[in-house]
């Protein structure tokens, strides 16, 4: 992500040819950017899509490296389930929204449970294909927690077959991604979906 520089009132500093490329997509939809309730237009859509893409800004691992001792020699699945989230599409920066679930099997550390979340955002923030995401996600928990296992199952919704195109509104777009044991292990598996809802 290019650097930020923030100005007096606290808030990112928007270069001109940002704001001249908002003015032009709304020139090009057929709107008058020059009209008043566009005029801030420009700054405010350069600065909600530094929010929307604030995942390029940090590196989701930092999230993974605060670990603790397993607590009463817990060594069952540990799941966040049903996490709300919202992306957008790398082909037309369109909204993704929808729900993942997150589960690992621990070897002998676990982490804050509002880190799997945590994880989830820094790389939903960014341009993506669900596959993608699902498949960061899961291999974020697996180099860093070095769990038995890891599953990452992200049931969404996009903007762009919604909004736009096919219209098919409603639909969900499953993916999973499931490594070491939930992948080699069949009563594994069956048992973090069963969890999941799957
Ligand atoms: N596999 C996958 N496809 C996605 C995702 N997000 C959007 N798409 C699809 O990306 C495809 C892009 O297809 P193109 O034919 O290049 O673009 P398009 O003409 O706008 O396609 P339509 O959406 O069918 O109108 C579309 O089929 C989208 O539905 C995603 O996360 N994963
Ligand atoms: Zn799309």
């Amino acid at each position: 992500m290019a650097k930020v520089e923030l100005g007096a009132d606290g808030k990112p500093v928007v270069p001109d040819e940002v704001l001249g490329a908002v003015r032009t997509l709304i020139e090009w939809a057929g709107d008058d950017p020059t009209r008043e309730g566009l005029v801030d237009t420009p700054r405010r859509v350069a600065r909600a899509w530094l929010e929307y893409c604030q995942g390029y800004a940090e590196d989701p691992a930092i999230h993974l490296s605060r670990t603790f001792e397993e607590v009463g020699g817990y060594d069952e699945i540990v799941m966040l389930r049903d996490i709300p989230f919202q992306s957008h599409c790398e082909h037309h920066m369109a909204p993704i929204t929808g729900k993942a679930s997150i589960a690992y099997l621990p070897r002998d550390r676990v982490v804050g449970i509002s880190k799997l979340a945590r994880v989830l955002n820094g790389f939903a923030r960014r341009l993506q294909v669900q596959e993608r995401l699902t498949a960061e996600v899961a291999k974020c928990i697996w180099d860093n927690l070095h769990p038995h296992g890891v599953a990452v199952v992200i049931d969404a919704q996009h903007g762009c077959m919604t909004g736009r195109g096919v219209r098919t509104p409603g639909v969900g777009m499953v993916t999973s991604r499931l490594l070491g044991c939930f992948l080699d292990d069949e009563r594994s598996r069956k048992e973090v979906l069963a969890l999941m809802g799957y």
